[in-house]
């Protein structure tokens, strides 16, 4: 069953008596068996369209659509979504087991086919071996893979995950990503999954939707957001470093990622300047450069020059992204 949301507002009366609008006409859609990733800085609204989604909060205006049901006065009980938080809440009295069967128990399932089903989903969250313990000893990497391990042992019509990743260290991290798209896939629901980790979202995402300032700036493809982002702020959001912005002529903004940036010997490019950092990342360096303005740029360690040197920067004409200077919107 797919879902959408259709221009959804939400505002909050907050302490103090300022209002804060925190969706402001938002439309998205999720199709059966799509990961749809919603990214964006603290603040700009995801969590609150993730509770408006699961009944937790209601709207100002618009709609929440599952299949063709509009649930938008529905409770959040009898809406079939099923939501992960940041942080897992367990039953603490309750074993592992108990705590990932205990839905499916309470709908009236058997408990031989609610024992059996524990244990599929426990496997495939890789937390078979866990099964006997109780909450209180498990890390919290364990924590979520077991709260994650109940609400995909049924199919709900929706599944919704707010940053489960949260507090899990990075290489668990990685697998449990992987985890999560091949339970995602078995199930073949619709899910929606925030995250600030704009990385994640883009290693995740069948598609992925831009938020800022409780509205959707782009919503598509991972490679299409990388390719052709739709404003600056989508090209500041989304990729491995925030996009280079330079102002140019004719009211236009040039885009070029750092890692497009090729440098070169003084007066071999576009522009020189002089190297005012040169920070270690990883396999490769990001150094600054302070030409008219600054530009961030990446590259191999072998060819990294030294602060204060005079170098050359330059990339290619493809590589070139134009906005406008006045909306932020691509040219
Ligand atoms: N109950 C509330 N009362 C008042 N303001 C709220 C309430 N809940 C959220 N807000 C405000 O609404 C806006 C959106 O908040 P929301 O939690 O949806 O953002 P977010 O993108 O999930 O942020 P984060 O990444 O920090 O979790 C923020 O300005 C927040 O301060």
């Amino acid at each position: 069953m797919s879902l959408r949301v259709e221009a959804a507002r939400k505002g909050f009366r907050a302490y103090g008596g300022a209002h804060v609008v925190a969706l402001d006409g938002i439309d998205l859609e999720a199709a059966d068996g799509e990961l749809l990733v919603i990214v964006g800085p603290s603040g700009s609204g995801k969590s609150t369209l993730l509770r408006a989604i699961a009944g937790l909060e209601t709207l100002d205006e618009g709609r929440v659509v599952i299949g063709e049901r509009d649930v938008t006065d529905v409770p959040a009980a009898r809406r079939d979504v099923a939501m992960v938080f940041q942080e897992a809440a367990l039953f603490p009295h309750l074993g592992v087991a108990a705590n990932i069967g205990i839905g499916e128990r309470a709908r009236g399932a058997k408990r031989r086919d609610v024992e059996a089903r524990v244990r599929e989903v426990a496997r495939s969250l890789d937390v078979e071996h866990l099964l006997q313990r109780m909450p209180g000893e498990l890390s919290g990497g364990e924590r979520q893979r077991v709260a994650l391990a109940r609400v995909m042992i049924r199919v709900p019509a929706v599944c919704l995950l707010d940053e489960p990743l949260a507090s899990v260290d990075a290489e668990l991290r990685l697998r449990m990503r992987g985890e999560i798209r091949a339970v995602q896939r078995s199930l073949g629901v619709p899910m929606v999954h925030v995250t600030h980790d704009q990385l994640e979202a883009m290693a995740m995402g069948d598609r992925v939707a831009v938020m800022d300032h409780g509205r959707v700036l782009q919503c598509d493809t991972p490679a299409a957001l990388y390719e052709q982002p739709a404003t600056t702020a989508v090209a500041r959001i989304v990729g491995p470093l925030p996009m280079n912005l330079l102002p140019a002529a004719d009211g236009v903004v040039v885009g070029v990622r750092p890692e497009r940036v090729r440098v070169g010997k003084d007066g071999d490019g576009k522009r020189t300047g002089t190297v005012t950092a040169v920070e270690p990342a990883g396999e490769e360096c990001l150094i600054r450069v302070q030409a008219d303005e600054e530009l961030l740029v990446r590259m191999p360690w072998g060819e990294v020059p030294k602060v204060g040197e005079q170098v050359g920067v330059a990339w290619r004409a493809e590589d070139e992204h134009h906005f406008d200077a006045v909306t932020g919107r691509r040219r």
